[in-house]
């Protein structure tokens, strides 16, 4: 069947068009339902000739989406931003963040919403373009974005999710037919990007600084509906809705933490409501263990190194909790002694996060008090014998000792005698531990030098190696043999890795 000739297309003012919906769009745009400081109306810029280059259909499946629909053209044209599909209500967001520490208004100056595609069990997914053109946001920016770093997002987002942790989603990447210019000329390209919200931290800063009380109350209220309505009815509903996200946030952080991922840019416009993990600018994973790891090259002073994210992640909820204040508590210094008192639970629920993933990450399925211990004395020796994070935890669950250095080491062995101790004082048979340790550390992660490859090869036209590298990153826990050869760390002989920002 020939998808374009069934399609009935008219245009509208801003050259975009608006097609029949085979595709099974069923959108609705309630931000567009908020006070109107919230976003600027802003359609996608039409592009010269899209074309989606890679395109997630059991994503689109969950969505409800036609995937046989939207390949082709009748895809290209909807995520190039050159048509509208049904019920979408095109807009930017508005919000502000700390950048590096520095208070600055954003807002999406390259992003467009669509709005929210509605499952078939009913729940909302925000579809986004990300690269879609100039918006009121976009200060000096084109409103553009590249085919590598689009093609990145998508790397690392579904390798999240095959990690089991919360994710933004990437539906699709799909090239403008323009390029673009940065340090060099490059392809253009458009991500489509899923999420269960691209509500922010920053979106909250933006309204406590330049909204009124009401339109505050108004964010705060449709947050709860769409991510915590468990929270209506309670007394205190914004205290609540407060601690909910400070314990999502803590639990992300700790998945973070629990596979050696480095966010790189956790500003808190890049901090969701939801609990997602978003933007995969200057991200990646680290290969030798060491708190110290920053990739990023624009985080000279390592504010966003691996050891620092928890810290971090509790310096951007004091500025949520701040955004929030004139909800918490009509007296303000009431208000400050609850964000205070709710603030303050942080580090005790990330790190109890923390140490139950690694308990899992170890074997154990009980607690005891010297856990803790037991885990600060593995990682203290994995970073003097600078030893592979992944490949260390995999060697653990697979019994396989022999290679490495810190494995022959006496203070290794001391520690690997505790561990066994402690594993006998549980009930679980051995193959128990085995099989929970299995389902607990990846056989593989996206490693730099392999995302890397994929990337230029990618952008050179050749998609193979990319849609490879997604498969084996699909299944991380499968141990499977095809696996081996994405386990390597980058040979020795590489140069340090180093992120730039997603443009
Ligand atoms: N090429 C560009 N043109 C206009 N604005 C841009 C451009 N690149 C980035 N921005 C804006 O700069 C700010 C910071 O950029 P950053 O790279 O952190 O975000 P992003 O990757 O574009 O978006 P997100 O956080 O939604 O993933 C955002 O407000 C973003 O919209």
């Amino acid at each position: 069947m020939n998808m374009k000739n069934e399609r009935r297309e008219r245009e509208d003012k801003g050259g975009n068009t608006m097609t029949t919906n085979q595709a099974g769009w069923k959108i609705d745009n309630s931000y567009s339902r908020l006070p109107t400081i919230f976003y600027s109306q802003q359609k996608p810029t039409p592009v010269k000739s899209p074309e989606v280059v890679i395109f997630n259909e059991s994503l689109a499946e969950e969505l409800g989406l036609n995937p046989e629909a939207l390949q082709d053209d009748e895809g290209a044209a909807i995520f190039g931003g050159n048509e509208i599909p049904e019920g979408g209500t095109p807009l930017a967001q508005a919000y502000a963040g700390h950048q590096f520490g520095h208070f600055t208004m954003l807002g999406d100056g390259r992003a467009v919403l669509l709005g929210e595609q509605i499952t078939p069990d009913g729940e909302r997914f925000d579809i986004q373009l990300k690269g879609s053109g100039r918006t009121p946001y976009s200060r000096g920016g084109d409103g553009r974005a590249g085919l590598g770093p689009m093609l990145r997002e998508f790397i690392i987002s579904e390798a999240m999710v095959g990690l089991g942790i919360p994710t933004t989603r990437s539906l699709a990447v799909t090239t403008t037919g323009e390029q673009i210019i940065r340090e060099t000329m490059q392809t253009g390209a458009i991500l489509t990007r899923v999420a269960a919200s691209h509500l922010r931290v920053g979106t909250f800063q933006f309204a406590a600084n330049w909204g009124k009380t009401e339109d505050l109350r108004a964010l705060a209220d449709y947050a709860i509906e769409r991510h915590y309505p468990e929270v209506d009815g309670q007394e205190n509903r914004y205290l609540s809705f407060l601690k909910k996200v400070i314990k999502r946030q803590a639990a992300l952080i700790a998945k973070w933490q629990h596979v050696g991922f480095i966010h790189g840019v956790m500003n808190t416009d890049n901090m969701t409501i939801s609990g997602e993990s978003i933007d995969y600018g200057p991200c990646a994973f680290m290969d030798t263990y060491d708190p110290a790891t920053v990739f990023s090259s624009i985080d000279r002073d390592g504010r966003y190194a691996y050891g620092n994210q928890p810290y971090i992640g509790g310096w951007n909820l004091s500025r949520f909790a701040e955004a929030l204040l004139p909800l918490l508590h009509e007296d303000e210094d009431e208000a400050v002694k609850l964000a205070e008192e709710a603030l303050s639970e942080f580090p005790e629920i990330f790190e109890a996060e923390f140490i139950s993933g690694m308990r899992l990450k170890l074997g154990i399925f009980n607690e005891e008090k010297e856990d803790k211990s037991l885990i600060s004395d593995l990682l203290n020796l994995m970073n003097e014998h600078k030893a592979d994070f992944t490949n260390t935890f995999k060697a653990l669950t697979f019994d396989q000792l022999e290679g490495s250095e810190m494995f022959q080491a006496v203070d290794f062995t001391k520690w690997h005698g505790k561990w066994q101790e402690r594993l006998e004082r549980q009930e679980q048979s051995k193959d128990d531990v085995h099989e929970l340790m299995r389902d607990n550390n990846p056989g593989v992660i996206p490693r730099n030098h392999r995302v890397e490859e994929a990337l230029n090869a990618a952008v050179n036209g050749d998609l193979s190696v990319m849609v490879k590298l997604l498969e084996v990153l699909a299944n991380p826990f499968e141990h499977s043999a095809e696996q081996a050869e994405y386990c390597k760390p980058a040979p020795s002989t590489a140069r340090p890795y180093r992120t730039f920002c997603g443009t």
